[in-house]
């Protein structure tokens, strides 16, 4: 019965729309300006986009669309876009930090409950970048709040494997929102430049201010967990995280290849430099699982043994046990996925390489994040 629809009961339903960059509610972040329903049950509403050209403005359309038709007593709905002004922005950006002062990091207060882990290699080319975004994909599929910093400043191929090449932050007052893809809130270095083909010739101290401002500026929201693809090897990137995030946990990644396995170990002991934890080591490309008998045979074509040999080497030189989390597969579906946009864990979840690391997803998610770096806020007794 159109006569009894209320504007209220369409700012009720409006309530269940989220923001898809800030993941909340429209109507508490004061984005719906205006409701008008008519006799005959007609529905305009007017809603504010945060900029200009916001590029999720069909979804935010749709979303205000679907809520409000699946009213009873609504007929048709017209969606209105206008946008804010400085002002609301600004009120908007006060909003989201809580009246927290702008440029700090929110991971390394004392009582955050987010999970840092930056995923480091020794060498390039191990599968770093995959791992990490499938870690991520794998997470958010399991409901865990997950944010991606690509910090692969050289080599930034996260975007890629997201299938957001291209696609820019919305800045709001000086706050960026990352882009979500597959469930992941997503900011990385290619985001920020010019043109997607000129190289990023960054030295130290931009890189850190670049990784300072993905950690201060971006409205990350509640994390359970927040991941960082590093280059590789250890560089400056490796030792402005560990200033600006002591309290994050390295996970190394690692080829079965002795020879690649030295060297990841290296740049796993940077963690003894900067009084950081490793998490632990993952071994990629572990091996083929034989076309003819299935994964109970395997082919071992980089060798064995590389992410064993990491974990105990690590374990020696911190004193620390540190976990080999597991082995995966070599599969072409992995990489076909990495170029198509499409993480392995979403499309073929019961593939050998993708269990494996959702059982590592479950595994890191799980955790009790590490105490390193955290103000525990207690005082000796008398
Ligand atoms: N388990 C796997 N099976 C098949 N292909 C894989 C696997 N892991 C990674 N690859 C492929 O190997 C190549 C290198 O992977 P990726 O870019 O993730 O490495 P990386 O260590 O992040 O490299 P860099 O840090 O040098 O940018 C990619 O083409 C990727 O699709």
């Amino acid at each position: 019965m159109s006569a009894l629809l209320t504007a209220e009961d369409v700012t009720t339903a409006l309530a269940d729309v989220k923001d898809p960059e800030i993941r909340r509610p429209i109507t508490e972040l004061n984005m719906v300006k205006s409701v008008d329903v008519a006799a005959d049950g007609r529905v305009t509403v007017e809603v504010y986009l945060t900029v200009a050209g916001c590029p999720l403005r069909d979804t935010i359309t749709r979303d205000v669309s679907a809520a409000v038709m699946a009213l009873d007593g609504s007929t048709s709905v017209d969606v209105v876009l206008d946008v804010m002004s400085a002002e609301q922005r600004a009120d908007l950006s006060r909003q989201l930090r809580g009246g927290a002062p702008e440029r700090e990091i929110p991971f390394v207060k004392p009582g955050s409950l987010t999970r840092v882990y930056a995923v480091a290699s020794g060498k390039g080319g191990v599968g770093k970048s995959s791992v990490t975004a499938n870690l991520a994909a794998a997470m958010a599929a399991d409901g865990v709040s997950v944010g991606l910093v690509d910090a692969d400043i050289y080599g930034h191929s996260i975007p890629r494997m997201f299938g957001i090449e291209g696609s820019q932050p919305t800045v709001v007052e000086k706050m960026i929102m990352p882009v979500p893809a597959h469930g992941v809130k997503v900011i990385s270095t290619e985001m920020f430049k010019p043109d997607r083909d000129t190289p990023v010739a960054w030295r130290g101290p931009m890189l850190h201010r670049a990784l300072q401002q993905f950690l201060t500026d971006v409205y990350w929201g509640d994390l359970d967990v927040l991941l960082l693809d590093l280059p590789p090897g250890t560089g400056d990137v490796a030792i402005s995280l560990a200033q600006l995030l002591p309290n994050a946990e390295i996970l190394v990644v690692t080829t079965p290849q002795l020879a690649a396995a030295e060297v990841a170990e290296r740049a796993g002991s940077i963690a003894i430099q900067t009084h950081q934890q490793v998490a632990g080591v993952i071994e990629n490309m572990s091996y083929l699982p034989c076309p003819h008998c299935g994964d109970e045979h395997r082919l071992e074509v980089f060798g064995s043994g590389g992410g064993q040999r990491v974990a105990d080497g690590l374990s020696r030189r911190l004193g620390t046990a540190v976990p080999l989390l597991g082995e995966i597969a070599l599969d072409t579906r992995l990489r076909e996925g990495g170029d198509a946009g499409q993480p392995l864990v979403l499309t073929e979840a019961d593939a050998p390489g993708a269990q494996a690391m959702r059982d590592i997803a479950r595994r890191l998610s799980h955790r009790q994040r590490g105490l390193a770096g955290m103000s525990l806020s207690l005082s000796p007794a008398g």
